[in-house]
């Protein structure tokens, strides 16, 4: 397994040894021994997948303490620009982002502790997304910024993505307050 360390600390990305013979592959998706040796901390209590044709912008999304979640992400089918935002307080990259692309072919996978917003773009139809979620879902704690945010000047490359009701309406950065 390869393991990247980011330069927002904390994040971590994981690409498994993937096992191919003449019937397909085999890669071990988790493994709680082997992920608590590299840092990824996490008391999982809930797995989410959605299902997304191309274009398609989820986020940016958080919990609330003290239900907040860290979540270890990745793609079953198609392929994300996965992003984060850092939106601890006391850190030196606070409101500094990360963009990843995840995809099913390298099985990477992303860890996000708790702190950051999350958010990812369909890069491919039928984009199968599925995470870990260090505690459940909580409606009342939910609370996000809004994608397009020019302080956050994150670059999806898609100009009119599709995006909820919800999250067109989330707050700029500037209007808001951390809980972390
Ligand atoms: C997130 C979630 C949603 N739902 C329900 C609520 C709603 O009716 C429907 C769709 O919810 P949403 O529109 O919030 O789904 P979605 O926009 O996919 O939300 C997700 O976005 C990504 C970026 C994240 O990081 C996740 O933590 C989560 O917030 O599913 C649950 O029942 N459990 C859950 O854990």
């Amino acid at each position: 397994m390869e393991i990247k360390y980011h330069a927002l600390a904390g994040i971590i990305e994981l690409t498994p040894r993937l096992f191919t013979d003449a019937r397909g592959s085999f890669f071990e998706s988790f493994n709680a021994r082997r992920f608590a040796e590299v840092g990824i901390e996490g008391d999982w209590v809930q797995d989410n997948q959605s299902l997304s044709s191309r274009g398609v912008l989820r986020g940016l999304h958080f919990q609330r303490p003290p239900y907040a979640q860290a979540k270890l992400l990745r793609v079953a089918s198609g392929r994300v620009l996965d992003v984060t935002v850092d939106l601890r307080r006391n850190s030196p990259t606070y409101g500094q982002h990360l963009s990843v692309e995840l995809d099913a072919e390298r099985c990477n996978m992303l860890y996000v502790p708790v702190g950051f917003a999350h958010g990812f773009l369909t890069l491919a139809d039928n984009t199968r997304f599925i995470y870990k979620c260090s505690d459940y879902y909580q409606p009342s704690a939910e609370g996000g910024l809004r994608w397009n945010d020019p302080t956050l000047g994150i670059s999806w490359g898609l100009e009119e993505p599709v995006v909820s009701e919800k999250d067109e309406v989330l707050p700029f950065l500037r209007d808001f307050e951390s809980p972390f």
